[in-house]
């Protein structure tokens, strides 16, 4: 059996959209390094739920959470939503992967040095070093190698979501966030990113949405069923 290590802790979660709550008196552990599914039925919240832990429903309107997400990122656990806390430090730590691929409307090149350049790097020969190497850890490097400057929306919509993954993982975060990352891709497709995922957790902690249990059995390691406000693990 393997050790049990905790990333982060929720307390008291509570998650509304124009004063109606979506989430209720969450209190869950997420474990470290290891894939960790969210199941539920439709409109339960399961997104809304991604949202409390990279902040990213403070951008949307009449949303409101309160509770306490802790995160350890190496220092001990630390509140997200403490005011010193900042947002643009936890987006470094926290990746999200969209259920829709979103490239950028640039080069597959830009795409991937996008996030470094937002986090001031400007070192040309690093900037290409992690390009390269966040392609490669996500399977994506022998099909793209030699058109590193097309638009990344010429690629196939697996390869789009696999370069969603690079862009993700580029800022080396410890945590990935994923919204069902793999529901507009055929069989094949499917099937990459679920050994990606899987080759990803030993580099960071993975929390996907996803409506498939298929996939759920194949790669998740722990399952949280998303149901009447609350989760109930399995
Ligand atoms: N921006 C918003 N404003 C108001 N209500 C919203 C907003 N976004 C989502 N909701 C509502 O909040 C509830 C939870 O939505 P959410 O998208 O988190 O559920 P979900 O479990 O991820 O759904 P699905 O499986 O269909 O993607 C739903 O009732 C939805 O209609």
């Amino acid at each position: 059996m393997r050790k049990k290590q905790i990333k982060i802790h929720i307390k008291d979660l509570w998650f509304y959209y124009h004063g109606r709550s979506i989430l209720e008196n969450i209190n869950i552990e997420i474990e470290k390094n290891v894939i960790t599914s969210i199941v539920g039925p439709s409109g339960q919240g399961k997104s809304s739920f991604l949202m409390t832990l990279n902040r990213l429903w403070e951008s949307v309107d009449g949303a409101t959470a309160t509770g306490t997400v802790e995160i350890d990122f190496g220092n001990g656990f630390q509140d997200i939503y403490h005011k010193k806390y900042s947002l643009s430090l936890l987006r470094r730590q926290v990746g999200m992967v969209f259920q829709v691929p979103n490239p950028l409307p640039m080069t597959i090149y830009k795409n991937i040095a996008f996030p470094l350049k937002l986090m001031g790097e400007k070192d040309q020969d690093q900037i290409s070093a992690k390009v390269q190497e966040a392609l490669k850890r996500s399977f994506l490097w022998e099909e793209v190698k030699d058109r590193l400057c097309q638009d990344a929306r010429t690629l196939s919509g697996g390869q789009q979501q696999r370069l969603c993954i690079a862009r993700a993982m580029v800022l080396e975060p410890q945590v990935l966030l994923l919204d069902e990352p793999t529901s507009s891709l055929d069989e094949t497709s499917v099937r990459v990113i679920e050994q990606l995922l899987l080759e990803l957790k030993s580099r960071c902690t993975i929390i996907l949405v996803s409506h498939y249990m298929d996939q759920v059995k194949r790669i998740a390691d722990n399952k949280l069923v998303l149901s009447d406000r609350q989760f109930k693990q399995q």
